[in-house]
């Protein structure tokens, strides 16, 4: 028996347009972001995905991409999970902060270190390491287990919030990770076998 995880990016967002850093700051989707939210759920619908379990983050953008991904899906009546272990990573300072400013400032180098260095946190703020500490023990307490159980669970979350993730789910070092970006509008699909190893990936 395997479980089905599917891992959804949430769509752009109004800080995405303008290029600010976001992190725990709570912008909504802009039109393309809904857009990119509607097509998701549509080709969950397409590829006949029905799930047991919805989680979600406590930020508006990704809570809204799953209300339009279950609005197109024809989704009604469900309990869905919001957690703070699923939010953004924390930009601390940074958020806010437009990038191309923020790069004219501290300069290119330093702004892709806090980008996309693996424990290095930007000022005030979380690390990728950071953060995969507090979503990865929420993904194995409380959805993990109901994958090994055989069950559908979606998840929408955020970009840094999902590497965590799937640095876990696909055993990636760091550095494979911190190359690999998570597109909106493109949901992951995982097999997870009973001992929570993954069995299969596909990329709708
Ligand atoms: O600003 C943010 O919260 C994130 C995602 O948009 O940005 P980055 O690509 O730097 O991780």
């Amino acid at each position: 028996m395997t479980g089905t995880l599917i891992l959804v990016r949430h769509g752009q967002s109004e800080w995405n347009l303008k290029n600010l850093f976001t992190g725990w700051r709570n912008p909504d989707l802009t039109e393309k972001g809904i857009e990119e939210a509607r097509d998701t759920g549509k080709k969950l619908k397409a590829a006949g995905i029905v799930p047991d379990l919805y989680y979600t983050s406590a930020l508006r953008r990704a809570q809204h991409t799953l209300d339009l991904m279950l609005e197109e899906m024809g989704i009604v009546d469900v309990t869905i999970v919001r957690h703070t272990a699923l939010n953004e990573r924390d930009y601390g300072d940074l958020a806010g902060l437009n990038k191309d400013d923020a790069r004219a400032k501290w300069g290119e180098e330093q702004v892709h270190i806090w980008r996309r260095s693996y424990d290095v946190p930007p000022p005030g703020g979380e690390s990728l390491k950071d953060t995969a500490a507090r979503t990865l023990p929420y993904y194995e307490r409380e959805i993990l287990p109901a994958l090994k159980d055989g069950k559908t669970v979606l998840v929408a979350a955020h970009g840094n919030s999902l590497r965590a993730l799937v640095m876990a789910i696909e055993g990636l070092t760091s550095d494979e990770i911190l190359a690999r970006e998570i597109a909106t509008g493109e949901p992951t699909v995982y097999k997870i076998g009973s001992d929570g190893s993954l069995a299969e990936k596909v990329v709708l």
